[in-house]
């Protein structure tokens, strides 16, 4: 088996509605990939097709190389999605003992408490954590067979900063193990830091797909970013060459620039009332807004 994953020209469609259009996608073992994508962009029922929790409409998954409803194929899998698992009448504990009963090969009930941070809530019914601590519960419950591919729908909304932080370690201790994790987000930071590989999905189809990196370069946006004056208006930054965009808050001006050697050369032989001046590449969140905005593709691998 060479891909984890292996989606050909899927397609699902709810009466009229094409959630996913053709969708093509293969993913090798050992990776983090982020799904990213604007509301209602078709993330969740990709996700819901890979598991085998809907049927494609047309087009072929295979997961682990075989169906993802087979039983052989479900042990081998984990899964964190956007509904809360906790069980009326049972604690954290039991919860999780649970969980491992469906599984032949499950990992230790303390390794599921320590990952999922929730030692000190064993005893805790399930019902009464917060959201925040239900998600980490989620995440015990999800890792509890040790699985091979794991699927996580929107994992840290909810979770606080630190919480957030200790995820992503056992994420990707997980992925230095060779296991595969696909994840879907709106943090943008979260895929950048995490994700080996990043799926831009927008309108049912994939718009970008690449590292996070690649991504950033395959767009070459660049920024000027300084202080301005009174005088540094709008109308002068516009006359500058190499400039695409002028963005303002109070008085931190933000270039995006298609060639900032010429931009920052006019700047300062115009002699423009700016101060702080810096240079930088654009973030994932300049690739995301670029990508949303102008349906523009980017194919990176
Ligand atoms: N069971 C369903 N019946 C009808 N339409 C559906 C169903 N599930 C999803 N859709 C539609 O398919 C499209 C994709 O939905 P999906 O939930 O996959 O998007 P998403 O990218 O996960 O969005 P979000 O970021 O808001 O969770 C949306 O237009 C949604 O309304």
């Amino acid at each position: 088996m060479k891909h984890v994953l292996d989606l050909q020209n899927v397609r699902k469609s709810f009466g009229s509605k094409n959630a996913v259009e053709d969708l093509s996608l293969t993913v090798e073992p050992g990776t983090v990939l982020s799904l990213l994508g604007p509301n209602g962009a078709g993330k969740t029922t990709t996700v819901s097709l890979m598991l085998g929790l809907l049927k494609p409409t047309s087009g072929t998954i295979r997961l682990l190389g075989g169906d993802p409803r087979d039983a052989r194929t479900r042990q081998r899998v984990g899964a964190m999605l956007q509904e809360v698992s906790a069980i009326e009448r049972l604690n954290v504990r039991e919860t999780i003992e649970l969980f491992r009963s469906f599984y032949e090969k499950p990992l230790t009930t303390d390794k599921l408490l320590e990952i999922a941070g929730l030692h000190e809530h064993a005893k805790t019914m399930g019902t009464a954590l917060s959201g925040g601590l239900q998600r980490r519960l989620n995440f015990a419950l999800a890792m509890a067979g040790n699985p091979d591919v794991l699927f996580l729908d929107e994992p840290t909304v909810g979770m606080d900063v630190s919480s957030r932080t200790l995820f992503w370690e056992h994420l990707r201790e997980f992925a230095n193990q060779g296991k595969t994790i696909l994840l879907t987000t709106h943090y943008l930071e979260e895929a950048d830091a995490i994700s080996d590989r990043v799926v831009v999905i927008a309108n049912g189809r994939i718009t970008a797909d690449g590292t996070p990196g690649e991504l950033k370069n395959a767009l070459g946006k660049r920024f000027i970013t300084f202080r301005a004056g009174d005088r540094t208006t709008d109308a002068l930054l516009q006359q500058l060459p190499g400039v695409d965009r002028i963005e303002r808050s109070g008085r931190q001006v933000r270039l995006q620039v298609s060639d900032s050697d010429a931009a920052l050369f006019a700047i300062v032989r115009n002699g423009l009332d700016v101060q702080d001046i810096e240079v930088k590449g654009g973030g994932l969140e300049d690739v995301f807004r670029s990508l949303t905005e102008t349906g523009e593709g980017v194919k990176a691998s």
